[in-house]
């Protein structure tokens, strides 16, 4: 192999970080490196330690060196895609302060709600931010952190994401893009940077953000010698400002500016997310209104519920998770861990239609429904935010994209056929967050347009699972259920133990 052709994109998500070793001239995936997190917490608590990630990336990376048979030499670019919203504090030292706040930890949901009245309600923060301040986004997590280790936060001299703690260990440089700072609500998706109204309002320093990078200055730096030996790679290879793992994807799925716009996406990871790029600023209460990687827009929504609950599920019932069968009656909403689509914190699980017939199988196949129903009721309002017609029969007939650990599952797949009734694209290659990353690294190594490289490398290209009769019964039974559970039944009316 010539040298200087190939890029590592990390993907650095809920559960594992996975290293993708990319040819840059064709799109080939050489090798994948993989190593896992610790993700500790009960009782609403969602923590990684930081360290964590970065002994992960590590790891990824050496076993992606030794799997790809890749010469160290032969390495020109990195770039590194996070799980968003994660509040990572350091202090002067540069260490983590305290285990970082996960996406998925409900405990910041009184907060949430007081920064949501503190602005006049849900309209104003849209309008402003894109999206609004529930449990999950940055912004909530910080001012939970400011009220309850009022030391901690004192003490905090950066505030970063979890990608951005990423690429300031590669690069030494803080740096973050418009993308994954869209998911903090102090960054503002109408003019383009952080918003310093909403920075006062939360006390943080500007001087303790890091600098946005513009969507088009795709390398911020290079790999310092420090990083560099704990790699194993070269020093002073390109390092690109990366971004949020859902904006990874996208441009890993060639979607945005230089691509395909307004396609649905949906993607069964920890989280269940529908998403789009979007040239449309989107500012539904509904939706989350992020920036994409390169200058559009991704209006996306996300549960907190999706491939974990349902392996829960599988396990209680002592069943594989392969071993399921559409529901019948049962209804089983799988809200394990509260929920954020819809906005209930502190739901938990909710099963109802038993009957002495119902076997262990309905009842897994009723977890796998319960969990896509939830996710794909947003489609709708995302195509809305995208500007289209979710009814006219051009947009209704666009292939899902199905991407995600859970994309691999027959069962996930033929649940998400049977109720959407749209055709379904499974892009064969997987890993669509590290393609996506390798796809900015390469930018930064060409200096060309992201999504251009990962269109010119297929990665989206494969070929429709056609369109299923849409079972409109099990869409209807769920979404009754859901609408009449009142919220004491769903446990929303309680804090939690
Ligand atoms: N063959 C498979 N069938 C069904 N689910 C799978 C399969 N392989 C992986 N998964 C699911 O994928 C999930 C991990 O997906 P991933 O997108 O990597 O998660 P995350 O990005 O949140 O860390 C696991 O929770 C697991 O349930
Ligand atoms: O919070 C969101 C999106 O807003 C999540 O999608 C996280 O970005 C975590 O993603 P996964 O680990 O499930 O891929």
């Amino acid at each position: 192999m010539p040298p200087h052709t190939v890029v590592i994109g990390v993907d650095s998500s809920t559960q594992s970080t996975k290293a993708a070793f990319v040819d840059i001239a064709t799109g080939r995936l050489l090798a994948v490196g993989r190593a896992p997190h610790v993700v500790t917490g009960e009782a609403g608590a969602r923590e990684t330690d930081p360290e964590v990630w970065w002994r992960a990336l590590r790891d990824a990376v050496a076993a992606g060196l030794k799997e790809s048979g890749v010469p160290a030499e032969a390495v020109t670019g990195i770039a590194v895609a996070g799980q968003q919203h994660g509040l990572v504090v350091l202090g002067a030292d540069g260490s983590p302060l305290r285990p970082a706040l996960l996406w998925n930890d409900t405990r910041s949901a009184p907060q949430a709600a007081a920064l949501t009245a503190a602005l006049g309600g849900a309209d104003a923060w849209t309008a402003r931010t894109g999206s609004v301040p529930v449990a999950a986004m940055t912004a909530s997590k910080w001012m939970w952190l400011r009220e309850n280790e009022p030391a901690t936060a004192a003490a905090a001299t950066a505030i970063r994401l979890p990608h951005d703690f990423l690429t300031e260990r590669l690069s030494g440089v803080a740096v973050t893009d418009p993308g994954d700072a869209s998911g903090t609500c102090w960054y503002s998706t109408a003019t383009g940077a952080y918003d310093p109204e909403l920075l006062e309002l939360l006390s943080i320093e500007p001087a303790s953000l890091p600098e946005v990078a513009s969507s088009g200055a795709a390398r911020i730096g290079s790999l310092t010698a420090g990083a560099a030996g704990a790699l194993g790679l070269p020093a002073g290879i390109a390092v690109a400002a990366g971004t949020g793992d859902n904006m990874s994807a996208a441009v890993g799925l060639g979607l945005g500016g230089a691509g395909l716009l307004d396609h649905p996406v949906l993607s069964l990871g920890t989280s269940g997310t529908v998403f789009a790029a979007s040239r449309t600023r989107p500012a539904s209460p509904a939706l989350s209104g992020f920036a994409a990687a390169d200058g559009t827009y991704l209006p996306l929504a996300c549960t907190l519920n999706c491939t974990l609950a349902v392996d829960k599920v599988a396990a209680l019932l002592g069943l594989d998770r392969a071993d399921a069968a559409p529901g019948g009656e049962a209804v089983l909403l799988p809200y394990l861990d509260g929920e954020r689509t819809p906005d209930l914190p502190t739901a938990s699980g909710l099963l109802t239609g038993l009957r002495h017939d119902t076997t262990p199988q309905q009842l897994l196949g009723a977890a796998y429904e319960g969990a896509v129903f939830t996710v794909l009721r947003a489609l709708d309002e995302l195509l809305r935010a995208c500007g289209l017609d979710p009814e006219d029969p051009e947009v209704a007939a666009r292939p899902l994209l199905l991407i995600g650990g859970g994309a691999r599952g027959h069962q996930w797949v033929e649940t998400v056929r049977r109720l959407s009734g749209r055709p379904v694209t499974v892009p064969a290659g997987g890993e669509l967050v590290a393609m996506g990353a390798a796809a900015l690294a390469a930018s930064a190594v060409t200096g060309r347009d992201p999504v251009a490289i990962a269109t010119g490398w297929q990665t989206g290209e494969d070929p429709q699972l056609a369109a299923v009769e849409r079972d409109l019964a099990t869409w209807a039974r769920i979404g009754s259920v859901l609408d009449r559970a009142s919220q004491p039944l769903l446990g929303a009316d309680r804090p939690r133990a």
